[in-house]
């Protein structure tokens, strides 16, 4: 590339940049080394850590360190080719049998992360001339998925059972095949979606429904589950991965047809073989999986905000310029609650994105509770 080409991509680079800033929405890498426990040391400063995904705890417990250590002396550090090549591990196979029994399908099927399941399963089942309907606050990688497939794609309002039916009614009849996506617990406001209704409005209109289980795993009761299960083993289940849980003929056909699975190396034998130890626990410990949701239950009453549906509590603040300034009074307190802001959540929600585990103790919860009390005031809390 000559000099003048580089020259206008930096142009382009530091403009774009200089936009995100004064809008308060660049972001930046911060190194941060988690535990023991809740402990995340970040620039040298120790905190409490109400940020991590790892609603159990088990990224560090040591039954699940020592199944990665065995696996990865035995298999090595990476699966050294796709899984249709040679990179299908037994300790892969292993998890997608007990992902299958956990979640009462014929069978599993293990992708790279959670990320590239979703971006696999919807061009894998609909494309040009099928619909999608997907709820407005779906995670980027089912928005990624959907427009990937080529299917139409029609948004409806958060848990808007009403508007999903009106758009079944509207577009159902022109369309081959329908599928509609949603979580169970939706990852930046931790409430939970209506898949009774949902589930049977896709009985009527004859679409099929995948819930995005990423945040609900281990840590909610499941309640109904719908024909296709998707999550992620780098929340709940402390490794890194992604799975999709159906019957056998979806998964058999997924296998051959979902490109982020077949163009892509298997998952590192160790991530399964961690995961696998993780879920054997989750299903062994059942008060361990009851603390995250009893714990966010504590915060919610302590700050009279609607009562925790799930581990994760949004504290709404605003403006992203706003959510910055909290987080960082927070961090001076000891506590580490990142920021969330557009265009992971929409304009003018910036929010304390507060996400409880096992490892906190309820000492930690109240403090929080009274630092959060302090610094955002109730009108904003309350959004
Ligand atoms: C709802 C939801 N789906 C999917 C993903 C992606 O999973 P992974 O981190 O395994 O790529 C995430 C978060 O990371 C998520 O919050």
């Amino acid at each position: 590339m000559s000099p003048n080409h580089s020259h206008s991509l930096d142009a382009f680079a530091a403009e774009k940049l200089a936009g995100l800033e004064a809008a308060a929405l660049r972001r930046r890498l911060v190194v941060t080394a988690r535990g023991p426990g809740a402990a995340a040391e970040r620039e040298g400063r120790g905190l409490v850590s109400f940020s991590c995904n790892d609603y159990l705890g088990l990224a560090h417990d040591p039954r699940v360190i020592a199944a990665a250590s065995e696996a990865l002396a035995r298999y090595g550090a990476g699966a050294g080719a796709s899984r249709l090549v040679t990179g299908n591990a037994p300790p892969l196979a292993a998890l997608e049998a007990r992902l299958a029994r956990h979640k009462g399908k014929q069978a599993a099927l293990v992708f790279g992360s959670g990320y590239l399941a979703n971006l696999g399963i919807a061009p894998a089942l609909v494309g040009p001339g099928d619909l999608i309907l997907i709820d407005e606050l779906g995670h980027s990688c089912l928005f990624a998925g959907a427009k990937m497939s080529g299917a139409q794609v029609v948004r409806f309002a958060h848990n808007d059972v009403g508007q999903l039916r009106a758009a079944l009614a509207a577009h159902r009849g022109a369309a081959r095949r329908a599928l509609i996506l949603t979580e169970r617990v939706f990852s930046m406001d931790g409430d939970r979606a209506p898949l009774p209704e949902i589930l049977s409005l896709a009985e009527d209109y004859d679409a099929w429904t995948l819930v995005d289980d990423a945040h609900g795993l281990g840590v909610v009761e499941p309640g109904l589950r719908a024909p296709l299960e998707m999550g992620t083993l780098s929340k709940t289940l402390g490794s890194y991965g992604g799975y999709l849980c159906a019957s056998r003929p979806v998964i058999d056909l997924l296998t051959s047809r979902a490109r982020s699975l077949v163009y892509t190396t298997g998952l590192p034998p160790a991530s399964a073989a961690a995961a696998l130890r993780a879920l054997e626990i989750v299903e062994a410990e059942l008060e361990r999986a009851a603390r995250p949701l009893a714990l966010a239950r504590r915060f919610t009453a302590r700050l009279g905000l609607p009562e925790a549906e799930s581990p994760i509590v949004p504290v709404l603040v605003g403006e992203a310029e706003a959510a910055l300034a909290v987080s960082a009074a927070l961090e001076t307190r000891g506590f580490l609650v990142v920021a969330i802001r557009p265009p992971t959540v929409a304009p003018g929600t910036a929010r304390l994105r507060v996400a409880f585990s096992a490892v906190h103790d309820e000492g930690q919860v109240d403090a929080l509770a009274e630092a959060v009390a302090s610094l955002v005031p109730d009108r904003a809390r309350a959004g």
